[in-house]
Order: C-alpha cells, then sequence, then structure tokens
C-alpha cells in the first residue's frame, strides 16, 4: 500500500491494478488520472459533460502510452529536433510516475506526480539520452478548471527540452467545430505535403489531416456548437494541432477506424523552434488551464 493512501484527502481515491489511477469526484468536478505516463484521462466541470477523448482501443498499463486524455510528450516531441530521437515524443508518457503528494483545497483536488529518479528506469528506450539527474514533476488540479503543470529541471548540465500536454478534446464533429485565437500566427505543417512556414488566417477549421505546430503563447478556444472549452496557458510558446483523418486513423492500432470524427488535439508544448534550453541548473515550467463554457 502506498503510504500516501491513508493521507488521501476527500474526494479523492486510488484504484490499484495492472493500470493504476487516481479518481477525483468533488462537487467541483470528476476526474482520473492514470500513474502511467501520469496521464489525465478524464475530467469534467460539476453538470458538464466530459471534456476529454480517449480512444476504445486504446492499452493502458505501464510501458505503453494511452491513446486519449492528456499524454505527456516529453523531453523532446516527435523524434526530436534533429529527428533522430526515440521513442516518438519521449519516454515520459509511458513511465510510472509516482504520487508524491495530495491535497484538497475547497472542493479543488491538487495530484503532484514525479517522474521515478532515472536511475530506477535506466533501460527505458530514451533515458540515457538525457542527463541522469534530470528531473519532472506534474501538478494536476481538477475541479471547476482543470489545471497541469508540468516542471523539467537539469541540476548538472545544460539540456535543451522539447514538451507537450497532448490534451485530445472530445467533440461532437470535427467537420463543425472551429478554434479561435491562433489568426495570424505562424505555423509548421507537418502533415503530408504541408510547408514548413505557413500563417493562420481566421479560425482553425478542419477538412483533412491537420498536423500543425503553431507559434503562439495565445488562449486558444475550441468552440463545438454552444459549447466552448478555453485553453490558456503559461510557459509556452506553441499550440500544436492535431486530427489524424481517416487514413492515418485506419494505420494506427489503438486508434478506431471511424474515432477521428469525435476528437481534436489542441497541444499546450514547447517544440520544434520553440523547445526550451534550460542551462545548468536551471528548470522550466509549462502550464495549462482548461474550462468550460456552456451556452
Ligand atoms: O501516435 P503518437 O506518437 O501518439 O503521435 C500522435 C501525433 O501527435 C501529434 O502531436 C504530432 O504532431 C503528430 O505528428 C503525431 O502523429
Amino acid at each position: 500500500m502506498n503510504p500516501l493512501d491513508s493521507a488521501l484527502p476527500d474526494g479523492l481515491s486510488r484504484l490499484d491494478g495492472e493500470a493504476p489511477r487516481l479518481v477525483v469526484d468533488t462537487p467541483a468536478g470528476r476526474g482520473e488520472i492514470h500513474l502511467d505516463g501520469a496521464t489525465v484521462t478524464r475530467w469534467a466541470p460539476a453538470g458538464a459533460d466530459e471534456v476529454l477523448w480517449v480512444s476504445t482501443h486504446s492499452r493502458h498499463g505501464e510501458g505503453v502510452a494511452i491513446r486519449g486524455g492528456v499524454p505527456i510528450c516529453a523531453p523532446w516531441f516527435g523524434t526530436g529536433r534533429a529527428k533522430n530521437r526515440s521513442p516518438q515524443h519521449g519516454f515520459f508518457r509511458t513511465v510510472r510516475w509516482a504520487l508524491t503528494e495530495a491535497r484538497r483545497d475547497g472542493d479543488d483536488v491538487t495530484v503532484v506526480l514525479s517522474l521515478p529518479p532515472l536511475s530506477e528506469i535506466a533501460d527505458v528506450p530514451g533515458v540515457a539520452d538525457v542527463p541522469a539527474d534530470l528531473t519532472a514533476t506534474y501538478t494536476v488540479t481538477m475541479g471547476a478548471q482543470l489545471r497541469m503543470t508540468l516542471t523539467i529541471a537539469s541540476p548538472t548540465e545544460p539540456l535543451e527540452i522539447e514538451e507537450a500536454l497532448h490534451t485530445y478534446f472530445r467533440v461532437s464533429d470535427v467537420e463543425t467545430i472551429h478554434l479561435e485565437g491562433l489568426d495570424g500566427a505562424r505555423y509548421a505543417d507537418k502533415a503530408p505535403g504541408g510547408r514548413a512556414v505557413n500563417a493562420q488566417s481566421g479560425d482553425v477549421t478542419f477538412r483533412r489531416e491537420t498536423d500543425r505546430v503553431y507559434a503562439s503563447t495565445e488562449t486558444v478556444t475550441l468552440v463545438d456548437g454552444d459549447r466552448r472549452v478555453v485553453v490558456a496557458k503559461a510557459g509556452s510558446n506553441n499550440t500544436v494541432v492535431w486530427n489524424p483523418w481517416e487514413r492515418k486513423a485506419a494505420e494506427m492500432g489503438d486508434f478506431g477506424d471511424d474515432e477521428w470524427h469525435g476528437m481534436v488535439c489542441v497541444e499546450t508544448a514547447n517544440a520544434l523552434a520553440g523547445r526550451i534550453a534550460l542551462g545548468a541548473g536551471e528548470s522550466h515550467t509549462m502550464t495549462a488551464t482548461i474550462s468550460v463554457q456552456d451556452a
């Protein structure tokens, strides 16, 4: 038994097993966080529908990335700046994090999760590519809002990091939604045939495979009929927008062939040119705060 279990505040419980997770249920909201990858998989404020999307084909458990919720991509994004990193999107999203703190403030529940010491996961692919004393903590507050704060520190060596809170949102139909807040932002288009430099004109809409890394520090609002999901952020140079569309969804083993209609990723990130250069002894903190406005 985890020594913290006896100290868990009201509204927070822990489910053990092959896919251990924390469950939040208070008058302000409800949600769930898997220790594997420190992946938030559910969150909804009181009275609202579920905000996050998880594939019905997702795998769960230690060592696999959950297909949905909010996987943490780090300490690199994709295959990294030089396209030579493995595994894709880094190892933060597949290793089992430890619960190190839990508290309740009013009807908000906050948990703090820590990346295990790298010496304990030295055999995990990718770990040997970063300084052995790299640390990361992830603070998640669930209630009327969902706030996720990732801090990465490199105590003794300079290190370039990329990171993303790879947030999968549930939508009614990706072809009828739009994103506000990115008008005028430059972006790299990673979809097949896409150009390295583009500029957004107006709202973002979806008609084909979409895979864009926007240079933007602005709040983005996902508009889905009467529902507005607001993604505010701090410490983030980029917003990544992704939908695999039909062909790519069919290629992915953990993604249902038709599920792309019902999701979109809006990721709070520092990636590509927006990467963070940590000096020795420095840390960086990135926060995403999500709220819902139903008309
Ligand atoms: O299949 P993965 O590794 O979870 O990645 C999903 C997508 O994640 C996005 O963030 C990337 O921009 C896409 O290029 C990628 O396809």
